[in-house]
């Protein structure tokens, strides 16, 4: 996994059909997901409960790019090993999750992982500014945790200051939460490059119409692009 600032497109399976994961994972990729976002929840940390390491595990072999898991469990450390055995490329925390996210993502670097650092809304960027040079990657929420197809929240500001954190170091700004062709420019304007997408992604598609999928992707990264037109 090479680092680049380019657009990325990471589809969540979260609104994909659950009964079908293989499939829909194939056909995102095959319609121009750059990334595939995966969503672990807990029913503790956020308020609803998604799959756990066996299923992330059985998503890996249909997962041909990069398999990017958003953790939103507390806590954290215990399942770090269970998400490299999985074959997760991307493992990302919240900072909210635990008293020591310094050691959590030491660990997750440590076990052979890209490391992410999540922010919910109300978190500021400050709060992983003595974490920049231990995270490959920080996730900006612009939804409250826990649900697909949620209204964005402006965080543009936060993202903005984070690219001035970040300087030069290789680190990504994905952004999570209410992606769609008219929030994309205003979040790809402030720095970010990795932007997930459920419902506009998902939205009016399926394994049987994926040419959908391919259209809301192309809007969504043509809409993010344009910024540099
Ligand atoms: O982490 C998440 C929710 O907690 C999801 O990745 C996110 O909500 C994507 O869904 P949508 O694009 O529909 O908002
Ligand atoms: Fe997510």
């Amino acid at each position: 996994m090479s680092f680049d600032r380019k657009i990325k497109i990471a589809p969540s399976i979260l609104s994909a059909d659950f009964a079908n994961f293989g499939a829909e994972i194939r056909a995102i990729e095959a319609e121009g997901a750059d990334w595939v976002h995966v969503d672990v929840m807990d029913g503790h940390f956020v308020p609803n409960l998604t799959f756990g390491p066996m299923a992330v595990k059985a998503f890996r072999p249909h997962v041909k790019t990069v398999m990017d898991v958003h953790l939103m469990i507390a806590p954290v450390d215990p399942y770090i090993d269970a998400y490299a055995d999985a074959g997760a490329d991307v493992l990302t925390a919240h900072v909210e999750a635990g008293p020591h996210i310094h050691r959590t993502l030491q660990a997750i670097r440590g076990a052979g992982m890209k490391a992410g650092a999540a922010l919910n809304p109300g978190t500021p960027a400050e709060a992983v500014a003595h974490l920049l040079d231990l995270t490959d990657l920080i996730c900006v929420m612009t939804v409250n945790p826990g649900f697909g197809g949620q209204k964005f929240i402006d965080m543009t500001a936060k993202i903005a200051r984070l690219r001035q954190m970040i300087g030069d170091r290789p680190v990504h700004i994905e952004i999570d939460g209410g992606v769609d062709p008219k929030t994309a420019p205003l979040v790809a304007r402030a720095g970010a490059d990795v932007l997930v997408a459920g419902s506009a992604v998902f939205r009016g598609g399926s394994v049987d119409k994926p040419e959908v999928y391919g259209q809301n992707i192309r809007e969504i990264r043509a809409a993010a692009e344009g910024v540099w037109a």
